[in-house]
């Protein structure tokens, strides 16, 4: 619920200095950005001022927050995002944040919990890799290609742990395979919007939660989702840009030979898998929804192709641009040197430069890209010579 605005804070604040609170106005709202209270976490924390009815509001803050969150400057990228720098006590990695307050991934949160929601997302250097949903009938073969990529490139993709009803198979390991869970507490979760998409497969309730793919992009990896054709469907409907492949065997009947050599299902399950495998595979033409097909049958040449796909050396670098190299712990305080246009050139201070552990920075704000909104946004950030 809002409450007044007191009086003394009801006025102009330096939008855009470098202090331990910033006020940045988009619209009729003023976003007061401040060190928590609790100053042992030195966590953010995030007020709205409503400028028409001068009510103040505290949001439900969604993402997972900057860390070491001492002096700060905020710059406002457009009417939905602010760039939040920070800029003492920071490792680099973990200085450069985005608030989003209007794009479409905060509506969303907004409508499901009925609250004013604003998200974090950490700017990371790069594109900001979408996540990759990786669809397909049972026995097709998903998790022995997801489980390639991962063995090849275990730093940079990380497996979308789902929730599931069913009951584990032999050597899965709950929290690795999945979360095995029980229908009531999973049903309690989904109506308290804590998942991205969810669906009845096989006779189980399956579901990715956010936090599954929280886990994952916050670690700066690559979000690798298996999940089935209707939850592809909701993923493509909600506000997560991703790369939709759809895997498809090489015959009807080789999947069914497979299903049955896997040897986890009764040949009744089998059954009900190969029937809904039709309808997976008539499902999976539906015009735009997957960006990609890979055949199966050679499982070597699939995985060739995969990688084309989703290759495992990128590093979300954009071709042509040098990236800053110091050392990523360091903790170098950076002032906002100037703002042109898109371009932020970010000053260290002197005597990290002459230490050589920080260089001056230039962030195109331009470049914002993908990554997953509420986790991670994609930004081109390079070195500047100073002379
Ligand atoms: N190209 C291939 N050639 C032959 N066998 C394969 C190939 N790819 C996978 N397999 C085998 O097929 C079986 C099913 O593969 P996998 O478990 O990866 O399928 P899946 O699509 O993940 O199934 P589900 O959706 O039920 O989890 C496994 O025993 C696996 O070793
Ligand atoms: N919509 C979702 N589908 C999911 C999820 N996790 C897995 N799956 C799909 O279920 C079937 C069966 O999997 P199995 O492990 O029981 O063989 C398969 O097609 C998976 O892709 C999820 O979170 N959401």
């Amino acid at each position: 619920m809002g409450e007044e605005a007191p009086e003394f804070v009801n006025r102009e604040i330096n939008l855009e200095g470098e202090d331990f609170r910033t006020a940045t106005t988009v619209g009729h709202k003023t976003y007061l950005i401040s060190r928590s209270d609790d100053e042992s976490k030195s966590t953010a924390s995030i007020r709205i001022l409503d400028k028409s009815n001068k009510t103040w509001t505290v949001p439900t803050v969604l993402g997972t927050q900057p860390i070491h969150f001492e002096a700060h400057t905020a710059i406002l990228v457009n009417e939905n995002i602010i760039l939040v720098i920070v800029s003492k006590g920071a490792p680099f990695v973990d200085s450069i944040w985005f608030l989003e307050v209007n794009t479409s991934f905060v509506k969303q949160q907004s409508k499901i919990t009925g609250t004013e929601v604003v998200a974090w997302s950490k700017g990371v250097v790069g594109k900001g890799q979408k996540p990759v949903v990786i669809s397909g009938p049972s026995g097709v073969g998903k998790g022995t290609l997801i489980a390639k990529l991962m063995k090849d490139s275990p730093s940079r993709f990380g497996f979308s742990v789902s929730h599931t009803t069913r009951a584990p198979r032999e050597k899965e390991i709950d929290g690795t395979h999945y979360h095995f869970a029980e229908r009531s507490n999973m049903e309690k979760e989904i109506s308290e919007g804590k998942f991205l998409e969810f669906a009845h497969v096989h006779g189980n309730l399956y579901g990715t939660s956010i936090e599954a793919v929280e886990a994952v992009t916050d670690e700066g990896k690559r979000c690798i989702l298996d999940i089935d054709v209707q939850g592809a469907r909701s993923v493509r409907a909600s506000s997560l840009e991703a790369l939709f492949i759809f895997v498809c065997p090489p015959s009807f009947e080789e999947l069914e030979k497979r299903l049955r050599a896997r040897g986890t299902e009764t040949e009744e399950q089998i059954q009900k898998r190969l029937r809904n495998a039709r309808e997976e595979l008539d499902q999976s033409n539906t015009p735009g929804l997957f960006d990609n097909f890979l055949v199966n049958g050679d499982l070597e040449t699939c995985y060739e192709n995969l990688k084309r796909l989703v290759p495992l050396d990128d590093g979300g670098a954009v071709s042509g641009d040098s990236y800053p190299t110091m050392d990523s712990k360091a903790t170098p305080s950076y002032t906002v040197l100037s703002k042109q246009d898109s371009e932020i050139l970010l000053q260290p201070e002197i005597r990290e430069v002459e230490k050589g552990i920080a260089n001056m920075l230039a962030l195109d704000l331009s470049s914002l890209s993908g990554g997953a909104p509420g986790h991670t946004r994609g930004l081109k950030i390079k070195s500047v010579n100073k002379d």
